[in-house]
């Protein structure tokens, strides 16, 4: 369970609060207009931002300062954060060792998660000869094999097509499903909220709220949320 207690994120006069716990194993979208501080909420969460006050939990621990790398979590951005000198199994192996010392084993599950995410035999290959899909399969796979308790997703697929972009996200909630990851998603489109995730976060007015039922929110807006999803 992911428990934010009074979490509060400053950034010069931008302030978020957030109160509220996701089940283990739940899937949640994160909702709210553009500069709500979705990609905020996210990075407090991940490390990457420090909070100003408040407390972040993973089931009885506190996380709140613990670094980036330590937490029992991936995220995956827009932006892959796939190294282009690398190959993609190398990428995919820095899941697994961040010095690329990778056993046979390793190697081994490398194969496999890239059978998973459907580029069996581009292991070899750079990230720049491959497809936008195909690197967002990549930073998947790499997720896949780290195979932390909690998946953040802020947006990492919004640069595919419609088609590939639903198909990516099929494969996310397949994959946290078979390993019962906690998912948190921010999404644009709630369609993709409707489709993958029973509860959503909504974000405006400097809060986070608590998970709330997505079709019962989606089709009964409160004001704030109306004017951003439109008719
Ligand atoms: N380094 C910073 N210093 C000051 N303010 C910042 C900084 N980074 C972001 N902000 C502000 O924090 C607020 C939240 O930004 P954030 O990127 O989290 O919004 P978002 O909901 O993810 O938006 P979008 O949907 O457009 O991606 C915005 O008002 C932004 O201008």
């Amino acid at each position: 369970m992911l428990t934010l207690d009074n979490l509060t994120i400053s950034q010069g006069e931008f302030r978020l609060v957030a109160n509220l716990t996701l089940a283990t194993g739940s899937r949640t979208a994160v909702i709210g207009p553009s500069g709500a501080g979705k990609s905020t909420l996210l990075g407090a969460i991940a490390g990457f931002i420090a909070p100003s006050a408040g407390r972040i939990l993973w089931n009885e621990t506190e996380i709140t300062r613990t670094p980036p790398g330590a937490r029992p979590l991936s995220i995956l951005f827009q932006d892959q954060n796939l190294f282009p000198h690398l190959s993609v199994a190398q990428n995919i192996g820095l899941g697994i060792s961040p010095a690329l010392r990778l056993s046979r084993a390793d190697h081994t599950r490398i194969e496999a998660a890239l059978e998973r995410t459907g580029l069996a035999g581009l292991g070899a290959r750079k990230p720049a000869a491959l497809s936008g899909g195909q690197q967002s399969r990549v930073a998947l796979a790499r997720a896949l094999l780290r195979a932390k308790p909690l998946l953040l997703l802020d947006e990492p697929f919004s640069a595919l097509g419609p088609a590939l972009k639903s198909e990516m996200l099929s494969l996310v909630a397949e994959i946290a499903q078979e390993q019962g990851t906690t998912l948190l998603m921010v999404s644009h489109d709630p369609d993709d909220a409707r489709a993958l995730c029973p509860q959503t976060v909504p974000v405006e007015n400097g809060t986070a709220h608590p998970p709330q039922p997505t079709d019962a929110l989606l089709d009964n807006p409160p004001p704030a949320l109306r004017a951003y999803l439109g008719p």
